[in-house]
């Protein structure tokens, strides 16, 4: 196994044979020529405009797309030269709507893999319960339970369990929080990046929505049509730094929301000559710039007290928020059109 990635795709392509011999002649390809790498243990998202080719790139992971040029590697191999279900057992797959099988109880579906594999009736059970507890589901609350008895996000839940039966190096995420509502939805994220980390599971994750792409994602990739990746970097630099025009395009709208969420507050925004006055509020060295010009835009507040630690180290105001954004706007001047910053 290569330490440095789990997946790789190189120069990949689909052209899917639809419709008529003479359309399919001149069929636009779904993804032209992919060449990217996943690294081992990362949150990768695709996000992009619909019909741009995240679905297909994803599928192509686990061959429910048989790639029609270049290959795709998981974990060293060419997933083409791998038997699929020995291939399926090591990449997880969770989409919207999970699929749930309806007439099987949580137990039953999230057992769903390790009975394929012949697991014993104990191990398979406490399997069951260890998974069931790692996505936030009481067993003896959940366990006996029909799918059409639970909550969009509760069946979600049990999908990602599911997916993680057998503990697969790599997960693949289509749209997977897409039919939860907004608060649930953040919860989702929260606890699925907990467990992500928990378990050092490789995620490529596809969404359409770029909050949920910038929330979770180590790396983002920014899609447009054919597959073709416009930015490929971790979220700040994606937010603060579009490399092309469809980028800016796709993240322009709320940015400065997205950079108070993603940038932290670092020591040169801060002044050190200046004392907070008596009650104002403490802040942190790395809070969040969105968490510090909260502090400070409570009644009667013109400036947060920062602390290292438990240090004073001077004062911060809502115009040195703004330098800070600034700051992360202007940033390191490392990014090339249609290129990749390193991270
Ligand atoms: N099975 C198929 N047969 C023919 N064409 C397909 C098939 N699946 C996808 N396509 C086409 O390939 C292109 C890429 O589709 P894909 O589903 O990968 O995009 P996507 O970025 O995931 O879109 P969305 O965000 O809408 O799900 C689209 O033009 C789509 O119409």
């Amino acid at each position: 196994m290569d330490d440095e990635w789990a997946i790789r795709f190189e120069h990949a392509a689909k052209t899917y044979a639809a419709g008529s011999s003479a359309s399919r002649a001149h069929a636009p390809a779904a993804v032209d020529d992919l060449s990217l790498d996943v690294r081992t243990g990362e949150v990768l998202v695709l996000v992009g405009p619909s019909g741009c080719g995240k679905s297909t790139t994803l599928r192509m992971v686990n061959r429910l797309v048989e790639p029609t040029g270049g290959r795709v590697l998981v974990e060293g191999r060419d997933v083409a030269t791998l038997d699929v279900v020995e291939l399926r057992r090591h990449v997880g797959y969770v989409i919207q709507n999970v699929g749930l099988f309806p007439h099987r109880t949580v137990a039953q579906n999230v057992a769903t893999v390790p009975r394929l594999l012949g697991w014993d009736r104990g191990r398979t059970r406490t399997r069951v319960a260890e998974l069931l507890e790692l996505v936030g589901l009481a067993p003896d609350r959940y366990a006996r339970r029909y799918p059409h008895e639970l909550s969009g996000g509760e069946r979600q839940r049990v999908g990602v369990a599911r997916a993680l039966a057998t503990d697969p190096p790599v997960l693949l995420m289509d749209e997977p929080f897409g039919a939860v509502d907004p608060v649930g939805r953040r919860r989702l994220q929260d606890e699925f990046a907990r467990i992500q980390r928990e378990l050092g599971t490789t995620v490529m994750l596809v969404t359409h929505d770029v909050d949920e792409a910038v929330r979770m994602a180590d790396r983002v990739a920014v899609m447009s049509t054919g597959g073709h990746v416009e930015q490929l970097a971790p979220p700040l630099d994606v937010v603060a730094r579009p490399a092309t025009p469809a980028v800016a395009d796709l993240v322009g709208r709320g940015r400065t929301a997205r950079l108070l969420a993603l940038g932290r507050l670092a020591r040169d925004d801060v002044d050190p000559a200046t004392t907070a006055p008596a009650g104002a509020p403490v802040v942190q060295l790395g809070d969040e710039l969105g968490e510090v010009l909260d502090a400070i835009a409570s009644d009667g507040v013109r400036a947060a007290a920062v602390h290292d630690g438990r240090t004073p180290i001077g004062a911060v105001t809502a115009a040195d928020v703004l330098t800070a954004l600034r700051r992360l706007v202007a940033g390191p001047a490392d990014v090339t059109p249609g290129g990749t910053t390193t991270a």
